[in-house]
């Protein structure tokens, strides 16, 4: 393990300083498409500004006699699309092939002097401990400096083992280049033994059923209808990659979710990950990327309510009744921090912008 001190130093002569702070960009969806295919390749320009993140994804889903097609037509995508990466209106990410794969070293090596400058992020799949991220963090670094890059490439991990996921919390602290991590539930449910068969969502099987009524002598009625409540399958992992990445001041996502047909499971599944502290997912085929932009951006509602409570705190100490409920220090930061993502996303979201300025506050507030 590295000493505190020398964290922060880069890890090959002529590299970039590690950023001290991961910034925090709107990255509502990570829209993953295949470099190497023809028909997506040529979306990706009218696609820039319409999507936070578009990553060119080299790993699973693009087959094995095309990983060297996905990743030439990422390098032309970097080199030739205006807007992309570098501070444009919209991210520039990859995912590269496992470490353990053929693939990776030349995915790094080819990358990076090609398109570096314009890489935002580089998504490392399988993450199963502190000692991948390692690697990864030092051939980007001698890559760098030998490609003379002025910004340090970010890394995001996905957690998709159960090794990982028992290591979330040294993996999110492995290197001040760590970015977030995202949950890969089909890899994952594969690594645990569970019996699913999809890639995300739910499960009708994962539920839990209401008590029997009981009948006037007291005995259970077992042949009554009964309620059943579908669980999360994901709660606990979710809940363990929030915590471990507000810990290291890193940023949390959902994955995929790949009923693409149907956008009302998409919908809930992505909005229970935004409720529980995830700041965006990732989007699979082009009609995700609405579903995702509306759920990982607050409600005018709960704006408008944030921003009630923040008037009515004044120096953000004390108790005041608002519509008939208590507020104090503790609801006010949950209320700053909607208020400051609607910030961040007004400043990159015209329509956005428009709906948060129109919002009317009023003061229906009584002191404790
Ligand atoms: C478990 C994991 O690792 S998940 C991550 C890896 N998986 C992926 O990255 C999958 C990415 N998405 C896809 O491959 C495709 O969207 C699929 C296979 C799911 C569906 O593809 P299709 O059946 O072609 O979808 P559909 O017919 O609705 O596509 C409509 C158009 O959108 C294009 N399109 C589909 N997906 C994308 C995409 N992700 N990005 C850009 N364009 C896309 C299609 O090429 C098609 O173009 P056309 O109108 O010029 O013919
Ligand atoms: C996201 C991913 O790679 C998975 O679910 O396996
Ligand atoms: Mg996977």
């Amino acid at each position: 393990m590295r000493s505190a001190k020398d964290f922060f130093a880069p890890l090959a002569v002529g590299a970039p300083a590690p950023v001290r702070e991961i910034p925090a960009r709107p990255s509502r969806a990570i829209h993953f498409f295949d470099p190497g295919n023809p028909k997506m390749a040529a979306k990706v320009p009218d696609m820039v500004g319409t999507v936070d993140v578009l990553l060119g994804n080299l790993e699973d889903a693009v087959k094995a006699d095309k990983k060297v097609d996905a990743r030439e037509g990422l390098v032309r995508i970097g080199q030739e699309t205006e807007g992309l990466g570098a501070g444009g209106p919209t991210q520039l990410w990859t995912r590269i092939n496992a470490l353990d794969s053929p693939w990776v070293l030349d995915d790094l090596t080819t990358l990076v002097p090609a398109i570096g400058h314009k890489l935002d992020v580089v998504m490392v799949p399988k993450v199963q401990g502190a000692e991948d991220i390692h690697y990864v963090d030092r051939i980007l670094a001698q890559l760098e400096a030998k490609a003379g890059l002025e910004r340090p490439i970010l890394v995001h991990a996905i957690l998709e083992t159960a090794r990982g996921v028992a290591n979330v919390e040294e993996i999110c602290g492995a290197s001040p280049r760590m970015q977030g991590l995202s949950l890969g539930p089909a890899d994952l449910a594969a690594d645990r033994r569970m019996k699913t068969t999809r890639v995300g969502g739910g499960h009708p099987g994962y539920l839990v059923r209401q008590d029997p009524p009981r009948g006037e002598d007291g005995t259970s009625q077992l042949d009554a209808q009964r309620t059943t409540y579908q669980q999360d399958l994901w709660h606990y992992t979710i809940a363990r990659m929030v915590d471990a990445c507000a810990m290291h001041g890193i940023y949390p996502y959902y994955g995929p979710f790949g009923d693409i047909a149907d956008v009302v499971a998409c919908e809930d599944q992505f909005r229970n990950a935004f409720l529980l502290g995830c700041v965006g997912t990732w989007s699979l085929h082009p009609k995700q990327i609405a579903i995702a932009n509306r759920v990982f951006s607050p409600s005018v509602e709960d704006i408008r309510h944030a921003r009630r409570v923040v008037a009515a705190m004044g120096d953000g100490t004390g108790a005041v009744m608002l519509d008939g409920k208590m507020e104090d220090d503790a609801s006010l930061k949950q209320c700053l921090v909607m208020v400051e993502l609607a910030e961040q996303l007004a400043a990159i979201d015209p329509e956005l912008k428009q709906q948060y300025d129109a919002i009317e506050t009023d003061d229906a507030t009584t002191e404790a």
